[in-house]
């Protein structure tokens, strides 16, 4: 086959002058680890990878090398120009895939920034407005029994043998590789910051007097940690430990060029498959204890908490009037579960519905972000605070990552418990909802509880 075009971002006047359209073939493949293939041939494809692992532990999926990345400089409009672009691909696209299974076949993996308007930070520039990418070469593992992989190429021509002749030529490589290697080595931490505590705090306590005197029910006001390294901290390494110490959360990384976004987040924010739709409330939050007795009498003063429980509360709300408009069904149970990570135990209410429109997942994304688990109620000036009292770029951090396929189906959870890698540093965010009675210390300490997950992950402690 002629040469597979190297990695451009889609631009759809330069593929149609090209005569360029994406070929995809999808075949079921035997057993394989899905960290050896993260792995595989990392030289070539390091800086180009994406992980994705549910907190159930139904569904992975691993994209190496780019075929195309699509972002978005709409502020207004970035999730409609992202699903535009996104069509284009796929309505020209020759696809082949027997399975049908959602999450397999061509698919987007990516997110969006949390706030377009925000200031912009260094750190976060090669992630821009909003990053998608469509794989090269992606696996996808459903309920650790189906295994996939789906060859993407983009180009003028090519027949359906070729293609199955590239995907078969993958695999061949592809079994032959050696098993994972995994990282033994803890990263060495030459210095780790807690960066503008006494300001946080100060905006903690302005946010709460405002809170008291105005219309405003919640903020969320989120701060940052900077780790330094003795060397280049390896996303890989991290990746492994956060999917060995944080099973029961969504686990994901998205890699690009020397930096890579990544977390453990437990928090869904919504996920379609047909017209079925879940999503998660979470908000309300309390540490762990590894004395049993402790920790169900910290689990139970958090389910009766009056404070966490308003906070919970702005949350079901909202998410139940922004599903409503696209489900004909949809339950919502009335009173909080607890929900425990190794590191917080939070309040939790699962959503479940039924869509009646023909709407895709960003439109529901569109909908539903922020919720005021991250941004707050109303939302509006919630954002203003936020860009007014946190003086930093959230980047991707609290920000809608995940997929959606070739067949409108998909899944975004919002990017917490994470942190942001490049070289020597990485930068590690933390945030908590603050209503009318929060106390400024408490809150300190819940952000402090939620920098845990990221900070064990790259061999540091708080
Ligand atoms: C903002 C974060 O977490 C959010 C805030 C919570 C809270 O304030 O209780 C709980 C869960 C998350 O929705 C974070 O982890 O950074
Ligand atoms: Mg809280």
């Amino acid at each position: 086959m002629t040469e597979l075009l190297s990695s451009t971002n889609y631009s759809k006047d330069l593929w149609y002058r090209n005569n360029w359209k994406l070929y995809s073939y999808t075949k079921k493949i035997d057993a394989c680890d899905p960290k050896a293939f993260y792995q595989f041939e990392e030289n070539l494809y390091k800086g180009e990878r994406f992980y994705w692992k549910t907190s159930d532990n139904d569904m992975k999926i691993i994209g190496l090398g780019i075929a195309t990345s699509i972002s978005s400089f709409n502020e207004g409009n970035r999730y409609e120009d992202i699903q535009e672009k996104w069509n284009t691909v796929i309505n020209d696209a020759k696809i082949i895939n027997n399975s049908q299974s959602p999450g397999t076949g061509p698919l987007i993996f990516g997110g969006f920034c949390f706030d377009s308007e925000s200031i912009k930070e260094s750190e976060w520039e090669p992630f821009g407005d909003s990053l998608f990418y469509l794989p090269k070469y992606m696996m996808t593992v459903i309920n650790d029994k189906d295994y996939y992989l789906t060859v993407n190429y983009i180009h003028d021509n090519c027949s359906d043998e070729e293609l199955m002749k590239e995907t078969d030529d993958i695999l061949y490589k592809l079994q032959n590789a050696k098993n994972y290697v995994q990282y033994e080595k803890v990263p060495s931490i030459k210095s780790s910051k807690e960066l503008a505590v006494h300001e946080w705090v100060q905006a903690v306590e302005r946010i709460v007097q405002m809170i008291n005197s105005s219309e405003q029910q919640k903020v969320v006001l989120a701060r940052k940690m900077k780790v330094e390294f003795e060397n280049n901290i390896s996303s890989t390494y991290v990746l492994q430990q956060l999917l060995h110490q944080q099973p029961s959360s969504f686990v994901f990384s998205i890699e690009n060029g020397e930096s890579c976004f990544i977390g453990a987040s437990p928090e869904r924010l919504v996920k379609k498959i047909n017209d079925h739709i879940l999503s998660t409330c979470l908000a309300g939050s309390i540490g762990r204890s590894t004395n049993l007795d402790e920790d169900k009498r910290l689990g139970e003063a958090l389910l009766h908490d009056p404070k966490n429980l308003f906070e919970h509360e702005l949350v079901v709300s909202m998410i139940e009037d922004a599903l409503r408009q696209f489900c004909h069904q949809l339950t919502i149970p009335e009173q909080p579960i607890l929900m425990k990570t190794p590191d917080v135990q939070h309040l939790y209410t699962p959503v479940v519905g039924k869509t009646w429109r023909n709407s895709s997942i960003l439109d529901m994304v569109q909908e539903l972000h922020p919720t005021p688990a991250l941004g707050g109620v109303p939302t509006k000036p919630a954002m203003e605070l936020i860009r007014e009292n946190e003086n930093m770029d959230r980047g991707f951090y609290a920000s809608p990552i995940g997929w959606t396929d070739y067949l409108g189906n998909g899944e975004f959870i919002v990017g917490i418990r994470s942190g942001l890698l490049k070289g020597k540093e990485s930068y590690l965010y933390a945030g908590c909802g603050l209503v009318s009675d929060s106390k400024s210390n408490d809150e300190l300490i819940e952000t402090r509880i939620k920098f845990r997950p990221m900070l064990k992950a790259i061999g540091g402690k708080l």
